[in-house]
């Protein structure tokens, strides 16, 4: 497989502590990761640097689809292919459809195309039927779902979600797992900070573990 993304070094530290300290930091196009360590190991602080809503501690160049960036000030390249999921996303007040949509309208997007691919994204997602509903009440795990339909549509070649399933069980935990290898057959490269033992054992994932700051891959 081919790097979608590489980074030669990518540091992290909050005073004298230093969170990570990542050399020859690479992600392949297509391949869905999770991403474990214990808690306040810095797998959210690692995903939120690599989205642009945290800075690394020194300057980082990242090479993504053939363009050599930097990290911060975070460029437009990235934002238009790299998409964070919070584990408990926002939700606008507004509708569901204008919460999937909400990126291709930031975008300059409008009408019926952004109609068309917000109307799929929920039938993906299974929110279509919660298309009425007050966004800011819907369960945790709808939430997720319509986040991660949010962040289909803008069709991001890697998503960074931070622990999608965290707080849900049941079925809204297997709906919002479901939806996880769609994305990868797509060709999108997924990284998931969990410690969810069922996303771990998803077929053909790819462990990465932060511990002591370093990233032990493991297979
Ligand atoms: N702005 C900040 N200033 C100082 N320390 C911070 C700051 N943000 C995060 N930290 C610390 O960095 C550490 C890593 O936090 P982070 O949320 O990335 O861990 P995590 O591995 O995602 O943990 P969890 O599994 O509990 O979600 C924590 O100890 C946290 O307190």
């Amino acid at each position: 497989m081919t790097a979608l993304l590489a980074i030669d070094r990518l540091r992290k530290a909050y005073g004298q502590r230093v969170l990570f300290d990542l050399h020859n930091f690479a992600l392949d196009a297509g391949a869905a990761y999770v991403l474990t360590g214990v808690n306040g190991a810095g797998k959210s602080t690692l995903l939120r640097v690599l989205a642009g809503l945290d800075a690394p501690s020194e300057p980082a160049h990242v090479r993504f689809h053939g363009s050599t960036l930097p990290l911060h000030p975070y460029p437009r390249q990235l934002r238009q292919h790299i998409v964070y999921v919070h584990q408990d996303p926002i939700m606008f007040s507004t509708s569901v459809p204008h919460n999937v949509g909400y990126g291709l309208l930031a975008r300059g997007l409008h009408g019926d195309e952004v109609r068309e691919t917000v109307e799929q994204a929920m039938a993906w997602a299974g929110v279509a039927h919660l298309r009425d509903s007050d966004p800011t009440r819907l369960s945790g795990g709808e939430k997720q779902r319509v986040a991660l339909a949010r962040a289909k549509v803008l069709e991001p070649r890697l998503l960074l979600l931070d622990e999608p399933t965290a707080n849900l069980d049941g079925p809204a935990r297997e709906q919002v797992i479901a939806l996880i290898p769609t994305l990868v057959a797509e060709g999108r490269t997924v990284v998931m900070a969990c410690h969810d033992r069922d996303l771990i054992g998803l077929p053909g994932i790819r462990r990465l573990k932060l511990r002591d700051g370093l990233l032990e891959s493991r297979t």
